[in-house]
């Protein structure tokens, strides 16, 4: 279990976190999703007691991390997969790291064989792949058998089958009661990863709920309606509780409504159309409209979205 309280991290004038409270509960693997610099890297240092809170905290098993009598019997964390010494073999640097932790040399071996990495251990960790270096980090993150699991962008410059194999373990991970927590930055990739979101904007939280009940959010589609009345037809819209955004001079982006609807109410105020067409943004481009937006929104008026924020639920 991972609780965040109000935590917040301030690097001179750049608030890299701002006052973020979420839960990150066990059996399941939870995504930590937000754009470039939203903050995602700086809360996972913050998790690993690797950088302080300016204020707030975060807990590992209710405690924070320098309270932990042994770290790694409680969290493990894939954070830079190439910090292995490069003439160093896979195993010795399993050997070293568990003898420096009090760990039992015999899980050096349990866990290359976890990872897959048994048959190459005696390599030296330098002529690695990047999807070999993964599965060492990984190794080094279970030497302790921790319960709480981080994973920084895992599986950013992984080939498709390196990336099959981390979604997979992880879930693996999480099955067994772990609690997993991976970041990225892509909700594509996230929707075919993880159960639950915490979803970042700016150091601020967006949202914390299920990756379907968000991406069901995000992938809301509009319509496009194209009319000589579009005027008439926005207030007609409005009255109805639609909101309608102006594309160009006779076109209309309207959100959250299906065709039927908006066919409907433009027959019924007579209103002559053009065109009726239900479009789909990328998902992608819809999370990134729901992160950036939303959090400049809060930023600038002090108050919350209308967006998903199920924030503390
Ligand atoms: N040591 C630091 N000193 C100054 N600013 C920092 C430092 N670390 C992070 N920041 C700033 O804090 C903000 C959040 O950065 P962070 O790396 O945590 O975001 P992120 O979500 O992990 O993004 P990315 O995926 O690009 O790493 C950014 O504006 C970044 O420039």
């Amino acid at each position: 279990m991972i609780e965040a309280v109000g935590l917040t991290k301030r690097y001179g004038s750049t608030v890299a976190v701002n006052d973020l409270s979420f839960s990150v509960k066990p059996g399941r693997v939870t995504g930590f999703l937000g754009p470039n610099g939203a903050g995602k890297s700086t809360t996972m240092r913050m998790i690993l007691g690797l950088d302080r809170p300016s204020a707030g905290k975060v807990l590992v098993d209710g405690k924070p991390y320098q309270e932990l009598k042994y770290p790694l019997r409680h969290v493990g964390a894939l954070v830079e997969a190439r910090w292995v010494h490069p003439n160093r073999s896979a195993h010795a640097h399993l050997r070293w790291l568990a003898r420096s932790n009090d760990l039992p040399r015999k899980r050096v071996d349990e866990v290359l064989g976890m990872v897959g990495l048994d048959k190459v251990a005696g390599r030296k960790a330098g002529g690695f792949s990047l999807g070999m270096s993964q599965r060492l980090g990984i190794a080094a993150a279970l030497l302790g058998d921790p319960q709480v699991l981080l994973f920084d962008e895992p599986v950013n410059g992984l080939d498709p089958e390196g990336i099959h194999w981390i979604r997979q373990f992880m879930q693996r991970l999480a099955a067994e009661g772990r609690t997993v927590l991976v970041s990225s930055h892509l909700l594509s990739e996230m929707s075919l990863t993880a159960e639950d979101l915490v979803v970042v904007g700016r150091g601020e939280l967006i949202a914390e709920c299920s990756t379907e009940e968000f991406v069901n959010r995000a992938s809301d589609s509009s319509v496009r309606v194209r009319s000589p009345q579009a005027e008439q037809l926005a207030g007609l819209l409005a009255e109805r509780g639609l909101a309608a955004r102006t594309a160009d001079a006779q076109s209309l982006l309207v959100d959250g409504a299906d065709t039927e609807q908006v066919g409907e109410i433009a027959a019924a105020g007579g209103i002559v159309l053009h065109e009726l067409a239900a479009e789909r943004s990328s998902l992608e481009e819809a999370f990134m409209r729901l992160t950036g937006d939303s959090v400049e929104y809060q930023t600038d008026f002090g108050q919350p979205t209308d967006t998903l924020t199920t924030a503390g639920k």
